[in-house]
């Protein structure tokens, strides 16, 4: 067996979209791992191309398939940047094949995440909004500013993102409104405050706030607003590659090929 049929092989799933060709790039870079396999959805035009002259390139060997099933089982980790209802779908495939699935879906319902718990019990899943390192400490700092200033700091999450995103609040607002509660020793589902419009009355105090600007090209953007009376701190990420997301995802694949079943996310794999 050559060194690089060693080498944990690697399925990216949804290969067409804007993260899929990020993350295709970045295993093809990578001297520890190998490209096993491309999947779209049934019925996409790349399904039976061969994946490198699909993408505009030379041909790679690697032919598009929408055989989840048996694209999956045959490798040791799964790339998914998709849909809720793909990344379920290949949540419960990949406990099957006891294989190390990275998720960064973003728009999970509470019954997604329920269904993909129940997986994590076979294999091991490693799920984030971002995977980037800068929002991942970004995280850990909103958790200390929040803990460190009392309730008369309001808390806003503020984030920008290009004209093709479905989802709002973007993954990362949610994580950072998470990280600004759980800094208040609190759950973010008992101070979230949703996009406002109207007549809503004067702001609650120690509640989140989220607003999301969607428009152009923008790769990611998110602040974490810290005002109180005369003053105001801003903790701020700006992505300008989405390279960012796709290095750190396969660093979870690798990470998590010793790991046992169970639930991680970037914080895990970045020993933050
Ligand atoms: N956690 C992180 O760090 C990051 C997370 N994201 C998240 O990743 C997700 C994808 O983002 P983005 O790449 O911009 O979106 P795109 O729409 O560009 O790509 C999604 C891809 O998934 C494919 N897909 C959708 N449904 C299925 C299915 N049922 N089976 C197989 N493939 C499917 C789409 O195919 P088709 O075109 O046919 O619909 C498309 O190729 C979003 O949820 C986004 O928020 C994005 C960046 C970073
Ligand atoms: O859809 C995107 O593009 C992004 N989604 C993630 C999110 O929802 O936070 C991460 C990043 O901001 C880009």
């Amino acid at each position: 067996m050559s060194a690089e049929q060693n080498r944990p092989g690697i399925v990216v799933a949804g290969v067409s979209g804007r993260m899929g060709r990020m993350l295709v790039q970045a295993v093809l870079e990578s001297g520890d791992c190998r490209l096993a396999g491309a999947l779209e959805r049934e019925g996409h035009a790349w399904v039976g191309q061969d994946l490198g002259t699909a993408m505009g390139g030379s041909a790679l060997g690697v032919t598009v398939t929408d055989d989840a099933v048996a694209a999956i089982a045959q490798a040791q980790g799964l790339l998914d940047f998709t849909s809720p209802a793909a990344t379920v779908a290949y949540a419960e495939l990949c406990a099957q094949a006891r294989a190390v699935h990275v998720i960064g879906t973003t728009g999970l319902s509470e019954d997604d995440l329920r269904r993909i718990k129940a997986a994590a019990r076979h294999a091991p899943i490693i799920r984030a909004g971002n995977m980037s390192l800068g929002v991942n400490l970004l995280v850990g700092l909103t958790r200390r500013v929040a803990a460190a200033l009392g309730e008369d700091w309001d808390i806003e999450v503020v984030e920008a993102h290009h004209r093709h995103k479905v989802d709002a609040p973007s993954g990362t607002a949610l994580m950072l409104g998470e990280a600004a509660a759980e800094g208040r020793s609190a759950t973010l589902d008992d101070l979230r405050v949703p996009a406002r419009e109207g007549m809503t009355g004067p702001r609650k105090p120690g509640s989140i706030g989220f607003s999301a600007i969607r428009g152009g090209d923008v790769v990611g953007e998110h602040d974490v607003i810290f005002a109180a009376a005369g003053e105001r701190v801003v903790l701020r990420h700006l992505a300008t590659d989405r390279a960012i997301f796709a290095r750190g995802a396969l660093r979870a694949a690798l990470w998590g090929q010793d790991k046992g079943p169970g639930e991680y996310d970037m914080a895990d794999v970045l020993g933050l």
